[in-house]
């Protein structure tokens, strides 16, 4: 199909807005669909992310399915510790007087902090602890299908013709930009995989062995302590992107560019989705390294299934899901036995767990009630947090937090931000935590978080290595 910009709709889309913005006294949002050329979404988000200010990609597990939305043209968000169904009220009041043609749904696309008490540290400083951004202009892409998606706040000073242009000129330079090239330096990635005996790894599982014995003094059940890991890297995240998307096709993938800062990963945990009121959520816990042939990836996997330590540490998971679900939804399933979820480097268990919503509850009051989940944080959740708090000693910033998307009549989805890593200039900073019982073994855990840390890191190693090549 070739590329049409239906600069005259567009327009006309914009005047009823001014109208109405008129009447209203107050800035009204236009939202305008066209069909568009089809676009390799990754590409789109690699050579545009340096450029703009904010960037968002999604795309859902097994699917081929991409938004990737460049700009805001207004953001959602509640004071640190606020309620976050406050954000949805006042997506309902914007879209109450919108203008929308096209026959689509808009879609807000955001996060919010592990911790949304805290305030961020230096190193998340350009994430909020809860917004969720209106994209001036979203590519979307399935199957065959491609379009494009643009957003204006309209007032009753704005130039309708003058908007219009700016628009199609904006994402005529998006699409033409070329992709630059990567600099990739100074890569420090060998030898610290499994080193157990650095600095770093001894305190961590020295925290490991503290969290173990307060939950042997019944302190606590379970809690779920994370780590960082810092190199210094320059690459492309749209490259990182690329390998993610090609060997975790059965992941969230995500990025959220803001100012100089890329939060990106590929998750397995799907936190919630809400579609015709159905709710699904995922417990995903207890975990084992994936074998290098088929015989010894099949028995590690019966030694998950098998293992008291791992169906106890998801059990918990389950259990806790199940009674939030129960005061939020009507028909919750009774789960089945928990199966393997296989991903590249790692194997989890995983109950998919279902309900149905009442009457009066959105889906932002759901995620607030599952986040955190007892395989991010711990239980008693309370407990749990404050143990987090006062002993992990790290910023998670929106690693573990959810992320996903909001839709026009309240529907979307959340994946808990797993698999992930924030990227900043000349610096990548991996995270990943590991769920703590009174079984865990610090060595045993502290792999573990090797292993989850792979994701990124042979990622970045995998890219940097065809840069090298590429000369
Ligand atoms: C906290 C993480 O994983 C969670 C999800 C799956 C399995 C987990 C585990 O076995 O500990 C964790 O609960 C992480 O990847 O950083």
């Amino acid at each position: 199909m070739k590329a049409r910009f239906e600069f005259a709709g567009l327009k006309q889309c914009l005047q009823q807005a001014k109208l109405r913005a008129n009447h209203q006294q107050s800035r009204v949002l236009a939202s305008y669909l066209l069909p568009c050329n089809r676009h390799d979404p990754l590409a789109l988000f690699a050579a545009n992310y340096q450029y703009e200010r904010t960037v968002c990609l999604w795309s859902t597990p097994s699917s081929d399915h991409y938004a990737v939305g460049f700009g805001s043209a207004c953001e959602l968000s509640c004071a640190p510790g606020g309620s976050w169904s406050e954000i949805q009220t006042n997506w309902q009041k914007l879209l109450a007087s919108s203008v929308i043609i096209g026959g689509h749904q808009p879609v807000l696309y955001g996060g919010f902090a592990f911790d949304c008490q805290k305030a961020p540290s230096l190193l998340w400083k350009n994430f909020p602890t809860a917004v969720l951004t209106l994209p001036d202009l979203i590519f979307f892409c399935e199957r065959d299908r491609s379009y494009l998606v643009i957003n204006i706040m309209v007032s009753s000073q704005t130039d309708c013709s003058l908007a219009a242009k700016r628009a199609r000129a904006r994402w005529q330079s998006i699409v033409s930009r070329p992709l630059s090239a990567p600099d990739y330096d100074s890569l420090l990635l060998d030898g610290v995989d499994f080193d157990n005996s650095s600095t770093d790894a001894l305190s961590w599982q020295q925290r490991v062995v503290d969290a173990v014995e307060s939950i042997k003094r019944n302190e606590l059940q379970k809690v779920v302590l994370a780590r960082s890991d810092s190199l210094a890297v320059n690459c492309c995240p749209g490259d990182i992107l690329k390998y993610l998307r090609e060997y975790y096709p059965g992941a969230f993938l995500f990025a959220f560019v803001r100012e100089k800062s890329c939060f990106l990963g590929a998750s397995p945990e799907r936190l919630v989705a809400l579609k015709d009121k159905c709710i699904n959520t995922v417990a995903l816990a207890g975990s084992a390294p994936r074998g290098k042939d088929f015989a010894t990836d099949y028995s590690l996997g019966l030694s998950l299934l098998n293992s008291d330590k791992d169906r106890f540490e998801h059990h918990l998971v389950v259990q806790h899901l199940l009674s939030i679900l129960r005061k939020c939804c009507h028909n919750v399933a009774e789960p089945e036995p928990p199966q393997l979820c296989k991903l590249k480097q790692i194997q989890h268990l995983l109950t998919p767990l279902e309900g149905f919503v009442k009457d009066g509850v959105n889906l932002l009051d759901v995620l607030s009630d599952l986040h955190p989940s007892a395989a991010v944080g711990g239980l008693p959740r309370k407990k749990a947090l404050k143990y987090i708090r006062e002993n992990e000693g790290l910023d998670r910033g929106w690693y573990a937090g959810p992320v996903g998307w909001l839709n026009a009549e309240g529907e979307g989805e959340f994946a808990v931000a797993l698999r992930s890593a924030l990227f900043t200039p000349g610096r990548v900073t991996l995270f990943a935590g590991c769920g703590l019982v009174e079984a865990s073994l610090p060595t045993h855990e502290y792999r573990e978080s090797c292993i989850k840390m792979r994701v990124i890191r042979d990622a970045i190693r995998s890219v940097s290595l065809v840069a090298e090549a590429a000369g």
